[in-house]
Protein backbone atom coordinates (compact mmCIF):
# COMPACT_ATOMS: atom_id res chain seq x y z
CA UNK A 1 0.00 0.00 0.00
CA UNK A 2 1.15 3.02 -1.03
CA UNK A 3 -0.43 6.70 1.15
CA UNK A 4 0.34 9.79 0.08
CA UNK A 5 -0.71 12.99 2.12
CA UNK A 6 0.05 16.41 1.74
CA UNK A 7 3.17 16.28 -0.21
CA UNK A 8 4.96 19.06 -1.06
CA UNK A 9 8.85 19.43 -2.68
CA UNK A 10 9.90 23.12 -4.13
CA UNK A 11 13.45 23.21 -5.48
CA UNK A 12 15.42 26.59 -6.03
CA UNK A 13 17.06 26.89 -9.94
CA UNK A 14 18.96 29.97 -10.14
CA UNK A 15 16.86 31.55 -6.98
CA UNK A 16 13.69 30.81 -8.86
CA UNK A 17 11.71 28.53 -6.70
CA UNK A 18 10.13 25.27 -8.76
CA UNK A 19 7.13 23.85 -6.96
CA UNK A 20 7.35 20.26 -8.50
CA UNK A 21 4.95 19.41 -5.89
CA UNK A 22 2.20 21.11 -4.00
CA UNK A 23 0.25 19.55 -1.23
CA UNK A 24 -0.43 15.94 -3.11
CA UNK A 25 -2.55 13.31 -1.52
CA UNK A 26 -3.31 10.00 -3.02
CA UNK A 27 -3.70 6.12 -2.19
CA UNK A 28 -2.91 2.92 -3.86
CA UNK A 29 -4.00 -0.02 -2.48
CA UNK A 30 -2.64 -3.71 -2.42
CA UNK A 31 -3.86 -5.39 -5.30
CA UNK A 32 -3.97 -2.45 -7.52
CA UNK A 33 -2.03 -0.55 -10.22
CA UNK A 34 -2.15 3.27 -10.15
CA UNK A 35 -1.18 5.08 -13.14
CA UNK A 36 0.40 8.57 -12.54
CA UNK A 37 -0.30 10.92 -15.40
CA UNK A 38 0.86 14.23 -16.33
CA UNK A 39 2.76 16.17 -18.81
CA UNK A 40 6.23 16.95 -19.05
CA UNK A 41 7.49 18.58 -15.63
CA UNK A 42 4.01 17.98 -13.71
CA UNK A 43 5.73 16.70 -10.62
CA UNK A 44 5.92 12.80 -11.64
CA UNK A 45 9.75 11.72 -11.19
CA UNK A 46 9.87 13.68 -8.10
CA UNK A 47 6.80 11.88 -6.32
CA UNK A 48 8.78 8.47 -7.58
CA UNK A 49 11.59 9.62 -6.23
CA UNK A 50 10.23 10.56 -2.75
CA UNK A 51 8.79 7.28 -2.73
CA UNK A 52 11.96 5.64 -3.66
CA UNK A 53 13.71 7.39 -0.53
CA UNK A 54 15.99 9.56 -3.03
CA UNK A 55 14.67 12.91 -2.51
CA UNK A 56 13.39 13.71 0.69
CA UNK A 57 9.54 16.49 0.02
CA UNK A 58 9.82 19.52 2.31
CA UNK A 59 6.20 18.83 3.75
CA UNK A 60 3.71 16.28 3.92
CA UNK A 61 3.94 12.27 4.24
CA UNK A 62 4.27 9.41 1.93
CA UNK A 63 4.38 5.80 3.32
CA UNK A 64 4.95 2.73 1.42
CA UNK A 65 3.32 -0.61 3.74
CA UNK A 66 2.74 1.78 6.37
CA UNK A 67 6.82 3.04 6.89
CA UNK A 68 7.74 6.58 6.64
CA UNK A 69 9.85 7.16 3.52
CA UNK A 70 11.74 9.85 5.51
CA UNK A 71 12.21 8.26 9.12
CA UNK A 72 12.12 4.62 7.87
CA UNK A 73 13.85 4.86 5.01
CA UNK A 74 15.77 1.27 5.18
CA UNK A 75 12.72 -0.25 6.05
CA UNK A 76 11.09 1.07 2.82
CA UNK A 77 13.98 0.14 0.49
CA UNK A 78 13.49 -3.13 1.08
CA UNK A 79 9.54 -3.49 0.43
CA UNK A 80 10.13 -1.34 -2.84
CA UNK A 81 10.99 -2.82 -6.39
CA UNK A 82 11.57 0.48 -8.47
CA UNK A 83 12.38 0.16 -12.45
CA UNK A 84 13.03 3.31 -14.06
CA UNK A 85 14.02 4.17 -17.70
CA UNK A 86 17.84 4.44 -16.84
CA UNK A 87 19.98 3.02 -19.84
CA UNK A 88 22.94 2.80 -16.39
CA UNK A 89 21.48 0.72 -14.99
CA UNK A 90 23.02 -2.49 -16.27
CA UNK A 91 26.64 -3.55 -16.83
CA UNK A 92 26.92 -3.56 -20.39
CA UNK A 93 29.00 -6.35 -21.11
CA UNK A 94 27.64 -8.77 -18.89
CA UNK A 95 24.67 -11.15 -19.64
CA UNK A 96 21.08 -10.88 -18.85
CA UNK A 97 21.56 -13.54 -16.13
CA UNK A 98 25.19 -12.34 -15.01
CA UNK A 99 23.63 -8.60 -14.65
CA UNK A 100 20.55 -10.42 -12.19
CA UNK A 101 22.69 -12.35 -9.98
CA UNK A 102 25.13 -9.37 -9.33
CA UNK A 103 21.91 -7.12 -8.14
CA UNK A 104 20.69 -10.35 -6.74
CA UNK A 105 24.00 -10.63 -4.43
CA UNK A 106 23.94 -6.85 -3.52
CA UNK A 107 20.97 -7.28 -1.75
CA UNK A 108 22.47 -9.67 -0.13
CA UNK A 109 21.44 -13.52 -1.57
CA UNK A 110 24.17 -16.02 -1.40
CA UNK A 111 25.79 -17.12 -4.86
CA UNK A 112 23.35 -20.29 -4.87
CA UNK A 113 20.37 -18.34 -4.00
CA UNK A 114 21.17 -15.43 -6.62
CA UNK A 115 21.61 -17.93 -9.75
CA UNK A 116 18.08 -19.99 -8.95
CA UNK A 117 16.65 -16.63 -8.47
CA UNK A 118 18.06 -14.87 -11.52
CA UNK A 119 17.15 -17.95 -13.40
CA UNK A 120 13.58 -18.01 -12.23
CA UNK A 121 13.13 -13.79 -13.07
CA UNK A 122 14.86 -14.68 -16.36
CA UNK A 123 12.35 -17.70 -17.27
CA UNK A 124 8.98 -15.10 -15.51
CA UNK A 125 10.00 -12.07 -18.04
CA UNK A 126 10.45 -14.78 -21.23
CA UNK A 127 14.28 -14.13 -21.45
CA UNK A 128 15.40 -17.15 -20.28
CA UNK A 129 16.76 -17.84 -24.31
CA UNK A 130 18.63 -14.70 -23.75
CA UNK A 131 20.33 -15.20 -20.47
CA UNK A 132 23.74 -15.66 -21.92
CA UNK A 133 23.85 -12.75 -23.92
CA UNK A 134 25.49 -9.61 -23.02
CA UNK A 135 23.24 -6.67 -22.11
CA UNK A 136 24.16 -4.86 -25.03
CA UNK A 137 22.96 -7.07 -27.46
CA UNK A 138 18.91 -6.72 -25.75
CA UNK A 139 16.23 -4.72 -27.45
CA UNK A 140 14.76 -2.31 -25.38
CA UNK A 141 11.91 -4.41 -24.63
CA UNK A 142 14.15 -7.19 -23.68
CA UNK A 143 16.13 -4.47 -21.29
CA UNK A 144 12.73 -3.51 -19.75
CA UNK A 145 11.63 -7.03 -18.78
CA UNK A 146 15.01 -7.23 -17.33
CA UNK A 147 14.90 -3.96 -15.52
CA UNK A 148 11.44 -5.80 -14.40
CA UNK A 149 13.39 -8.60 -13.22
CA UNK A 150 15.51 -6.72 -11.28
CA UNK A 151 13.06 -4.99 -9.66
CA UNK A 152 11.26 -7.79 -8.40
CA UNK A 153 14.77 -9.96 -7.09
CA UNK A 154 13.47 -9.32 -3.67
CA UNK A 155 9.91 -10.14 -4.02
CA UNK A 156 8.88 -6.47 -2.90
CA UNK A 157 5.37 -5.68 -2.14
CA UNK A 158 5.63 -2.27 -3.80
CA UNK A 159 6.29 -1.77 -7.23
CA UNK A 160 7.43 1.48 -8.62
CA UNK A 161 7.91 1.77 -12.13
CA UNK A 162 8.89 5.44 -13.99
CA UNK A 163 7.56 5.18 -17.79
CA UNK A 164 8.47 1.33 -18.13
CA UNK A 165 7.59 0.88 -21.63
CA UNK A 166 9.14 4.15 -23.03
CA UNK A 167 10.61 3.07 -26.16
CA UNK A 168 8.83 -0.35 -26.85
CA UNK A 169 7.20 -1.27 -29.79
CA UNK A 170 3.25 -1.88 -29.65
CA UNK A 171 3.82 -5.98 -29.19
CA UNK A 172 6.55 -5.56 -26.73
CA UNK A 173 4.68 -2.84 -24.24
CA UNK A 174 1.41 -5.06 -24.72
CA UNK A 175 3.81 -8.17 -23.39
CA UNK A 176 4.90 -5.93 -20.87
CA UNK A 177 1.62 -4.60 -19.40
CA UNK A 178 0.34 -8.63 -19.22
CA UNK A 179 3.40 -9.59 -17.31
CA UNK A 180 2.48 -5.87 -15.13
CA UNK A 181 -1.16 -7.15 -14.65
CA UNK A 182 0.09 -11.02 -13.98
CA UNK A 183 2.16 -9.28 -11.45
CA UNK A 184 0.29 -6.78 -9.78
CA UNK A 185 -2.42 -8.79 -8.34
CA UNK A 186 -0.10 -9.67 -5.19
CA UNK A 187 1.28 -6.06 -5.25
CA UNK A 188 0.67 -2.36 -5.22
CA UNK A 189 2.00 -0.94 -8.44
CA UNK A 190 2.60 2.51 -8.94
CA UNK A 191 3.59 3.54 -12.70
CA UNK A 192 4.17 7.16 -14.15
CA UNK A 193 3.31 7.19 -18.52
CA UNK A 194 2.51 9.44 -21.02
CA UNK A 195 0.70 6.58 -22.82
CA UNK A 196 -2.97 7.27 -21.69
CA UNK A 197 -4.45 4.22 -23.68
CA UNK A 198 -1.62 1.63 -21.53
CA UNK A 199 -2.70 3.34 -18.67
CA UNK A 200 -6.58 2.68 -19.37
CA UNK A 201 -5.47 -0.81 -20.39
CA UNK A 202 -3.83 -1.35 -17.24
CA UNK A 203 -4.74 0.96 -13.94
CA UNK A 204 -7.65 0.36 -11.57
CA UNK A 205 -7.05 4.29 -10.05
CA UNK A 206 -5.57 7.09 -12.42
CA UNK A 207 -4.21 10.45 -10.52
CA UNK A 208 -3.49 13.47 -13.34
CA UNK A 209 -1.27 15.68 -12.27
CA UNK A 210 -1.24 18.87 -13.61
CA UNK A 211 1.93 21.75 -12.29
CA UNK A 212 2.31 19.53 -9.23
CA UNK A 213 -1.13 19.12 -8.14
CA UNK A 214 -3.34 16.73 -8.53
CA UNK A 215 -6.52 17.66 -10.03
CA UNK A 216 -8.41 14.16 -10.58
CA UNK A 217 -8.13 10.66 -9.61
CA UNK A 218 -10.34 7.95 -9.61
CA UNK A 219 -10.77 4.67 -11.94
CA UNK A 220 -10.50 5.31 -15.56
CA UNK A 221 -14.17 4.78 -16.30
CA UNK A 222 -15.00 7.22 -13.46
CA UNK A 223 -12.88 10.03 -15.10
CA UNK A 224 -14.37 9.42 -18.23
CA UNK A 225 -17.60 9.66 -16.95
CA UNK A 226 -16.67 12.60 -14.99
CA UNK A 227 -16.11 14.09 -18.68
CA UNK A 228 -18.93 12.89 -20.62
CA UNK A 229 -19.38 12.98 -23.83
CA UNK A 230 -16.75 14.78 -26.82
CA UNK A 231 -18.06 16.39 -29.76
CA UNK A 232 -15.51 16.48 -33.25
CA UNK A 233 -15.86 20.03 -34.44
CA UNK A 234 -14.59 21.47 -37.88
CA UNK A 235 -13.93 24.97 -36.99
CA UNK A 236 -11.90 28.03 -38.75
CA UNK A 237 -10.38 29.72 -36.55
CA UNK A 238 -9.70 28.02 -32.94
CA UNK A 239 -9.12 30.32 -30.10
CA UNK A 240 -6.41 30.08 -27.48
CA UNK A 241 -8.73 28.19 -25.35
CA UNK A 242 -9.35 25.39 -28.14
CA UNK A 243 -5.50 24.76 -29.16
CA UNK A 244 -4.94 21.96 -26.85
CA UNK A 245 -8.34 20.40 -28.29
CA UNK A 246 -6.91 20.69 -32.02
CA UNK A 247 -6.65 16.70 -33.29
CA UNK A 248 -6.27 17.67 -37.39
CA UNK A 249 -6.53 19.76 -39.93
CA UNK A 250 -8.92 19.12 -42.67
CA UNK A 251 -8.91 22.05 -45.91
CA UNK A 252 -8.95 25.25 -44.65
CA UNK A 253 -10.45 23.80 -41.07
CA UNK A 254 -9.38 23.15 -37.44
CA UNK A 255 -10.67 19.71 -36.31
CA UNK A 256 -11.29 19.94 -32.39
CA UNK A 257 -12.65 17.50 -30.03
CA UNK A 258 -13.79 19.28 -27.13
CA UNK A 259 -16.35 18.52 -23.98
CA UNK A 260 -19.90 18.32 -24.52
CA UNK A 261 -20.38 21.79 -22.79
CA UNK A 262 -18.21 23.15 -24.74
CA UNK A 263 -19.48 26.24 -27.52
CA UNK A 264 -17.46 26.13 -30.76
CA UNK A 265 -18.44 27.75 -33.60
CA UNK A 266 -18.63 25.27 -36.63
CA UNK A 267 -19.65 22.00 -38.05
CA UNK A 268 -20.01 19.40 -35.61
CA UNK A 269 -19.12 16.23 -37.40
CA UNK A 270 -19.27 13.69 -34.63
CA UNK A 271 -19.71 12.61 -31.05
CA UNK A 272 -17.83 9.69 -28.90
CA UNK A 273 -17.66 9.01 -25.37
CA UNK A 274 -14.35 10.07 -23.72
CA UNK A 275 -11.69 8.01 -23.65
CA UNK A 276 -8.72 8.90 -20.76
CA UNK A 277 -6.58 10.93 -22.96
CA UNK A 278 -9.61 13.27 -23.68
CA UNK A 279 -10.11 13.29 -20.31
CA UNK A 280 -6.13 14.47 -19.45
CA UNK A 281 -6.35 16.96 -22.39
CA UNK A 282 -9.21 18.30 -20.64
CA UNK A 283 -8.37 18.48 -16.89
CA UNK A 284 -4.58 19.73 -17.43
CA UNK A 285 -2.58 22.50 -18.69
CA UNK A 286 -1.14 22.32 -22.65
CA UNK A 287 2.89 21.38 -21.41
CA UNK A 288 5.50 24.02 -20.57
CA UNK A 289 8.07 22.95 -23.14
CA UNK A 290 10.75 25.06 -20.91
CA UNK A 291 10.34 21.87 -17.95
CA UNK A 292 11.43 19.21 -20.39
CA UNK A 293 14.82 18.26 -18.86
CA UNK A 294 17.22 15.76 -20.01
CA UNK A 295 16.22 12.32 -17.90
CA UNK A 296 17.96 9.82 -15.82
CA UNK A 297 19.58 12.00 -13.31
CA UNK A 298 21.78 10.90 -10.64
CA UNK A 299 19.42 9.95 -8.08
CA UNK A 300 18.70 7.06 -9.68
CA UNK A 301 22.43 5.27 -9.92
CA UNK A 302 21.77 4.59 -6.19
CA UNK A 303 18.79 2.21 -7.13
CA UNK A 304 21.34 1.10 -9.90
CA UNK A 305 24.33 -0.27 -7.65
N1 LIG B 1 16.76 18.19 -9.12
C1 LIG B 1 16.00 19.17 -9.57
N2 LIG B 1 16.42 20.46 -9.48
C2 LIG B 1 15.65 21.47 -9.92
N3 LIG B 1 14.43 21.32 -10.47
C3 LIG B 1 13.96 20.08 -10.59
C4 LIG B 1 14.72 18.94 -10.15
N4 LIG B 1 13.97 17.83 -10.38
C5 LIG B 1 12.84 18.24 -10.94
N5 LIG B 1 12.82 19.59 -11.07
C6 LIG B 1 11.72 20.42 -11.61
O1 LIG B 1 10.53 20.00 -10.97
C7 LIG B 1 9.45 19.95 -11.89
C8 LIG B 1 8.88 18.54 -11.92
O2 LIG B 1 9.82 17.68 -12.55
P1 LIG B 1 9.60 16.11 -12.71
O3 LIG B 1 10.84 15.53 -13.30
O4 LIG B 1 9.13 15.55 -11.43
O5 LIG B 1 8.41 16.08 -13.78
P2 LIG B 1 7.84 14.84 -14.60
O6 LIG B 1 6.35 14.92 -14.48
O7 LIG B 1 8.47 13.57 -14.19
O8 LIG B 1 8.27 15.21 -16.08
P3 LIG B 1 8.65 14.24 -17.32
O9 LIG B 1 7.36 13.69 -17.84
O10 LIG B 1 9.29 15.20 -18.30
O11 LIG B 1 9.60 13.21 -16.83
C9 LIG B 1 10.00 20.42 -13.22
O12 LIG B 1 9.73 21.80 -13.34
C10 LIG B 1 11.48 20.18 -13.10
O13 LIG B 1 12.21 21.05 -13.90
Amino acid sequence: MIDVSHLSKTFQVKGKEIHALSDITFEVKTGEICGLVGHNGAGKTTLVKILSTLIIPDSGEARVEGHDVVSEANIVRKLLGVMTVSERAFYYRLTGMENLMFFASIRGLSLGESRSRAKELLEMVGLLDWKDIPYMKYSTGMARKLALARALITDPPVILMDEPTLGMDPISSREFRRLVEGLAKRKTVLMTSHNMAEVEDLAQRVVILNRGSVVASGSPQELKERVGTMKLVRTRSPDARLRKFVVGLSDQYFLVRVPEHFNVEGDEVRREPATLEDVFVSLTDEADSTTNRSRGGGGWRRWAS
